[in-house]
């Protein structure tokens, strides 16, 4: 028996599945009905408990195709069920085989909907999972007095610089815990690609002469790495520059915008964002804690195009002088809808303006 125990004294009981390992995390809640593959293997959950909604998690196994990132950094699972018997084509391992071989701990046999109520109340907060026989009180004195960690991103960013070699736009792409579907988005379009750590200077990145910089999806707070921010406000006006998630939030602050941690997140795949321009809807894949702060907007030279249709939170960000934007959402979808892949295009025609070459069709 396993129990998850909750900052606020909410305890539920299960079983335990994958690694055995006790963990502290925060815990967040994935509303996905698929994609748990790319969601456990998404950098951006580093440091968190995942709850998913979705009541059966497992059904289709885990394959060697839809990995994020090769080694996952998410701390813990919740399920209703897990399925210890796939089924699918591509199927090579049960979801319990692929945690244990990672040594990631879950916890299954939870009532996930009470669960997730619960974070939606009181939002995203500490959380352990524990073996069933220890004594909630002392859990709770311990994990009141840890903090959660604060080194996502150097975590999970590239500790050296690499290159996916093409013929097409030369991208500096920032990692900030990059997802393989992001540099699948460029792959595609025959971009070279450049991959350095998050804290490389904007010198080192300019000396690359890149067409255009790219700032990744990544863990955590932006406000914790605020040599991220200082790279970012000296590239801009000097490159093209496009950032999804955390490179939208850092793109805000290095604008002077100001982020702030949401309630609960949004985290799934079905998420409603407003094209204020086109007055068009799409449906998006999120991930995200934290949001730019809508009226610190006003006093910088950016321009919100896209809002959530769920909270009215930022979606998407122009600058108004420099061919900058940024989305909160993920284009690259993985799991979640295609609906705006077109902002890769987007990108590449900013580059291909800046250079006076024609537009990308
Ligand atoms: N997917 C992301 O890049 C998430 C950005 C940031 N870590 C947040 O939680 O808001």
């Amino acid at each position: 028996m396993k129990k998850i125990i909750l900052e606020d004294g909410t305890i539920l009981t299960g079983e335990g599945f994958g690694s055995d390992r006790e963990v502290f995390g925060e815990i967040v809640f994935q509303t996905g009905m698929t994609g748990y593959q790319e969601v456990m293997s998404d950098p951006s959950y580093c440091g968190q408990i995942i709850t998913f909604t979705y009541p059966l998690i497992g059904n289709y196994g885990v394959n060697r195709d839809d990995f994020e990132t090769i080694f996952p950094s998410l701390f813990g699972v919740v399920v209703k069920e897990h399925c210890e018997f796939p089924s699918n084509f591509r199927n090579e391992e049960s979801i319990d085989s692929f945690l244990k071989s990672r040594d990631i701990p879950g916890i299954s046999g939870v009532d996930t909907r009470y669960l997730t109520k619960v974070i939606r109340k009181n939002g995203t907060m500490k959380a352990m999972i524990v073996n069933g026989d220890r004594d909630p009180e002392e859990v709770l004195k311990k994990m009141n007095s840890s903090d959660l960690p604060i080194d996502q991103v150097p975590r999970v960013s590239t500790v050296k610089p690499y290159v996916i070699p093409h013929r097409g736009e030369r991208i500096v792409v920032i990692d900030y815990g990059i997802k393989s579907g992001l540099l699948r988005a460029f792959t595609e379009r025959n971009c070279h690609i450049t991959v350095v750590p998050y804290n490389t200077s904007a010198e080192e990145i300019m000396r690359q002469k890149p067409d255009g910089v790219f700032l990744s999806n990544g863990p955590g707070d932006p406000a914790h790495i605020p040599e991220a921010t200082a790279t970012v406000e000296k590239l801009i006006g000097k490159v093209p520059i496009f950032g999804v998630c955390m490179g939208h939030h850092i793109i805000a602050r290095a604008c002077g915008a100001t982020t702030s941690k949401l309630h609960f997140g949004h985290r799934g795949v079905n998420q409603p964002v407003f094209d204020v321009k086109t007055e068009r809807t799409y449906m998006t894949s999120q991930n995200h804690g934290y949001s730019v702060d809508d009226n610190s907007i006003m006093s910088t030279e950016l321009k919100v195009t896209e809002y959530s249709l769920n909270d009215r939170t930022v979606e998407a960000l122009e600058h108004t002088k420099h061919p900058v934007f940024s989305v909160q959402y993920h284009p690259e979808s993985t799991p979640g809808p295609e609906d705006t892949g077109h902002l890769f295009e987007k990108f590449l025609n900013n580059i291909r303006q800046e250079k006076g070459v024609r537009k990308y069709v």
